[in-house]
């Protein structure tokens, strides 16, 4: 039996995976149709706007979608159209920390996985390759081919893959124009195999061939968790380290650049900060906590967990270092938060430490001004609604204002919290928000952006992640 040749993808999820993805495929392989499909009528709109009004922000996306768009890249709402005729489906859809239930705060909510796969099970009727795209937790395939072989049409049969996606956000595009691999995983059985070689001949149009590696399909789903938990795992480290930093008086900066320079180690990845955001960070380790537990491993569930509640602690401490500096309170005082998304170049505030912060800092009953270039106004209010259940909007609107520009967000203030690393700050006339505001006047650096020694030359008391006293 030879590999199938895929010629109709489909795609369940049309969010910031599933978009950017199959829009780079769509492009990559122009003899191939790839639809992607949603049930959330307005992304799916937002997607077809006539202006490229796109649902995310990611540098490069508008250009893959301007030339692929209508050529043989479609979004659209009809899921059971475009799972019907596709010869490869990618499941792409969130896999959100579970609410309530066993498992709640820890597991990955697979309610979307289920009933995307459900949806696949009731609407085929020829062969297909399922593809998890989602980060799911090790084993979800063996549940999708049970849901996929105990109600689909008889004669129809599924293979099921892993692949899962290291994209970040911010760097999408070129993440997925040049990978550091396309992992792919099976069952070594000769139809897992097959398809495997089927979704691996996809994307060797534009990636080498010894990128893509192809594996069992429980290492692939477990490396994507191990990815995520490793890399997140390197900055509670270095923030971790930070804090010791600006206990004793040395730098974060010298002190990652001389580890990093390790080449066992390496210099990526090694950015102190308030803190990672993110959708995935935390909610993999989670889920990699849970499945440890339900391993009855409790010391590695144990050890992953840390990762997690360092990344709690260096939100805490930055918020606790701004209420220390300002003479132990900042009630009725004004403070600029300059960056609301969970990093630069992206419009995403899932888990962003921005969030944290402000509550806390409201929680102080601080007024506190918001700027983000790419954040939606409605998201923050959303985002900080979330983040204080128990307060009435309106009553977090009397102390958040939310403006336009780093420039108006600085106008007088007694204090300015840098909590996302967008350039555009860098630019902000210094000397000018310094004359307006209120003396003694405070930067605090969560990110590493700013020149530290020439805002303290112009007046300024800057506190720094990783640096100690003043700098
Ligand atoms: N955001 C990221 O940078 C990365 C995310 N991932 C993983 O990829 C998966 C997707 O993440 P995102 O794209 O960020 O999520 P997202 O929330 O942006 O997009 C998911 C989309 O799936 C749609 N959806 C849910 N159930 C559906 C169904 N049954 N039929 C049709 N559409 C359905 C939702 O309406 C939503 O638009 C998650 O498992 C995540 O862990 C992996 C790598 C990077
Ligand atoms: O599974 C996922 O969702 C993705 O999660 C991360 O990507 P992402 O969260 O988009 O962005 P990162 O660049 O990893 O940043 C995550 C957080 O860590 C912070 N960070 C990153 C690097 C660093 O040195 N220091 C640091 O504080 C960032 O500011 C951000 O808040 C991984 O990098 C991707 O490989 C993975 O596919």
């Amino acid at each position: 039996m030879a590999p199938v040749q895929v010629k109709k993808i489909c795609c369940i999820g049309a969010g910031y995976v599933g978009g950017p993805t199959c829009a780079v495929i769509a492009l990559k392989c122009p003899h191939i149709t790839v639809t992607i499909v949603d049930l959330n009528q307005a992304r799916v709109d937002a997607w077809n706007s006539k202006d490229f009004d796109l649902p995310i922000y990611e540098p490069g996306l508008v250009d893959v979608v301007k030339q692929a768009r209508g050529r043989n890249l479609f979004f659209s709402t009809d899921v059971d159209k475009a799972i019907r005729e596709a010869d490869l489906i990618f499941v792409s859809v969130n896999t959100p920390t579970k609410k309530s239930g066993v498992g709640a705060g820890f597991a990955a909510d697979l309610n979307y996985v289920e009933s995307a796969t459900r949806r696949i099970a009731a609407v085929a009727t020829s062969d297909k390759i399922v593809v998890e795209k989602s980060t799911v937790p090790c084993r979800t395939a063996e549940s999708m081919r049970t849901i996929l072989e105990a109600n689909s049409k008889p004669g129809t049969h599924f293979d099921i893959l892993s692949n899962p996606e290291f994209l970040a956000e911010g760097t999408a595009i070129t993440d997925l124009f040049s990978p550091d691999r396309v992992l792919i995983g099976s069952l070594q059985t000769e139809s897992g195999q097959n398809a495997s070689q089927a979704l691996a001949a996809v994307y060797a149009n534009w990636i080498p061939k010894e990128r893509i590696l192809t594996v069992g399909l429980w290492s692939s789903e477990l490396s994507k968790l191990a990815a995520n938990a490793m890399l997140a795992q390197r900055i509670s480290s270095v923030n971790a380290l930070s804090a010791i930093c600006e206990a004793t008086g040395a730098n974060i900066d010298e002190v990652a650049h001389a580890v990093g320079f390790d080449s066992r180690i390496g210099p990526k990845f090694l950015r102190a900060s308030v803190g990672f955001g993110g959708s995935c960070f935390q909610k993999d380790i989670l889920n990699l906590v849970y499945l440890s537990e339900s391993l009855h491993l409790p010391q590695v569930a144990a050890y992953w967990r840390q990762v997690v509640e360092m990344n709690e602690y260096q939100k805490s401490r930055f918020s606790k270092t701004v209420v220390d500096t300002l003479f132990n309170t900042i009630t009725g005082k004004h403070i600029a938060v300059l960056g609301f998304a969970f990093k630069a170049d992206t419009g995403d505030t899932r888990e962003s430490a921005s969030i944290s912060l402000i509550r806390d800092f409201l929680s102080e009953r601080a007024y506190v001004t918001i700027y983000d270039p790419k954040v939606e106004v409605a998201q923050i209010w959303q985002d900080l609604q979330e983040a204080c259940p128990t307060t009435p909007l309106a009553q977090i609107q009397k102390y958040v204002n939310i403006v336009h520009s780093a420039a108006e967000a600085c106008e007088q203030k007694e204090a300015i919290v840098i909590a996302t690393e967008w350039k555009e700050f860098l630019d902000i006339d210094w000397q000018h928000v310094y004359d307006l505001m209120t003396k003694p006047a405070f930067v605090f650096d969560g990110r590493l952006l700013l020149d530290a020694e020439k805002l303290t030359k112009i007046g300024f008391t800057v506190k720094t992640i990783g640096r100690g006293g003043r700098v």
